[in-house]
C-alpha cells in the first residue's frame, strides 16, 4: 500500500512581499515534501522595511476556509502565525480540535520591524484558550516575555520558560528561540518531561525576514510526515539555519530566507 501524502495547514497573514506569514510556510512546505494549504486570517501590505497596511478578513471567512478544508481535505499538521484578535482566535480554538493532528503555534505578535500583529488583549485570549490546544509553541524571547510576564537575560531563563509554558499554560510542547539574543543562536525546547538545546552559530546577516515562519512550517511539515517532535525540530533547524545563512539580498531592508538552501548548498552540518 502507498503511504497517504502528508498534508500540512498553515492559518496565518498573508505577506505581500513573500518573505514571512502565508507565503514562507507554503514554500517551506513545499520544499520540505508536503503538501501545503493555507487559511488566511489577514492580508499584510509589507516589504522587507516593515509593514505599511493590514487588513483582517472577517471571523466568518475563516471559518469557511476551515470548513472547507474539513469536509474534504486529510489533515496530518497544522500551525497558525500571525491571529490579530480575539474573534479571529475563537473561530481557530473551535477548529483545531476537530482536525486532530498535531498543532504548532508561532504567537507572531510584533514583526521585526517593529509593526504590530496582535491586538494587545488578543494575547491573553490566546494564552488562556490556544495554547493549551497547542503539541508545540514556538516563542521567540520578546514573545516568551510577554506570555510568561517573566524577563529572559540568559539560557537558564530561556529554559525556565518554556518550562513556564508546559506546567503553567498547559503547551503540549515550548520551544523558546533565541535569534533575538547575542552569541550562538540558542533554542530550547521542554518537551514536559525533558529538556533539549538546539544551537548554531550566529550569523551575520540583516536577511532574516520570515525566520520564525519558517521555522515553525519546517517543524509542521516533519510532523505531518510522522517525524517525532525532538527530531523534526532539529532537521528543521538545519533548515532554518541554512537559510538564514544563504538569505536574499533582496529589497531595501531585511531579505527573506532561502529555501533553496538546503537542495543547493547540501548544508547539513550546520547546527548540533
Ligand atoms: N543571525 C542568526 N543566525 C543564526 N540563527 C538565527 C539568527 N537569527 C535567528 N536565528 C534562528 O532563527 C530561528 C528563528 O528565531 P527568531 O529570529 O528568534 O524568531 P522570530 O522570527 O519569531 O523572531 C531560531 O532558530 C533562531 O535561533
Ligand atoms: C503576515 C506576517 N506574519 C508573520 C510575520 C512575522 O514573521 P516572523 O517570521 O515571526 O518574523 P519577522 O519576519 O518579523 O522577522 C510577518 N512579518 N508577517
Amino acid at each position: 500500500m502507498s503511504r497517504p501524502i502528508p498534508c500540512a495547514l498553515t492559518i496565518a497573514g498573508s505577506d505581500s512581499s513573500g518573505g514571512a506569514g502565508i507565503q514562507a510556510d507554503l514554500k517551506t512546505f513545499q520544499e520540505l515534501k508536503s503538501y501545503g494549504m493555507s487559511v488566511i486570517t489577514s492580508v499584510t501590505a509589507q516589504n522587507t522595511t516593515g509593514v505599511q497596511g493590514v487588513h483582517h478578513l472577517p471571523p466568518v471567512m475563516i471559518k469557511q476556509q476551515l470548513e472547507a478544508i474539513q469536509a474534504d481535505m486529510p489533515l496530518h499538521a497544522l500551525k497558525t502565525g500571525m491571529i490579530a484578535d480575539i474573534r479571529m482566535m475563537k473561530v481557530v480554538a473551535e477548529a483545531i480540535p476537530y482536525f486532530q493532528a498535531p498543532y504548532v503555534m508561532d504567537p507572531v505578535m510584533v514583526a521585526t520591524s517593529g509593526d504590530v500583529l496582535m491586538e494587545s488583549e488578543a494575547r491573553f485570549y490566546l494564552r488562556e484558550h490556544l495554547i493549551p490546544l497547542t503539541n508545540l509553541v514556538t516563542p521567540n524571547i520578546p514573545e516568551a516575555e510577554m506570555i510568561t510576564e517573566k524577563n529572559i537575560e540568559s539560557a537558564a531563563d530561556m529554559e525556565a520558560s518554556a518550562e513556564h509554558i508546559v506546567h503553567g499554560f498547559g503547551a503540549g510542547a515550548a520551544l523558546v528561540k533565541g535569534g533575538h539574543r547575542m552569541g550562538e543562536a540558542l533554542d530550547v525546547l521542554y518537551d514536559g518531561k525533558k529538556m533539549y538545546r538546539f544551537t548554531s552559530d550566529r550569523i551575520t546577516t540583516k536577511n532574516t525576514h520570515g525566520t520564525g515562519c519558517t521555522y515553525s512550517a519546517a517543524i509542521t511539515a516533519y510532523l505531518s510526515q510522522g517525524v517525532p517532535l525532538e527530531e523534526a525540530v532539529r532537521r528543521a533547524k538545519v533548515y532554518i539555519t541554512a537559510g538564514i545563512r544563504h538569505g536574499f539580498s533582496i529589497g531595501k531592508g531585511n531579505g527573506p530566507t532561502n529555501h533553496w538552501a538546503i537542495r543547493e548548498e547540501g548544508a547539513r552540518d550546520e547546527c548540533h
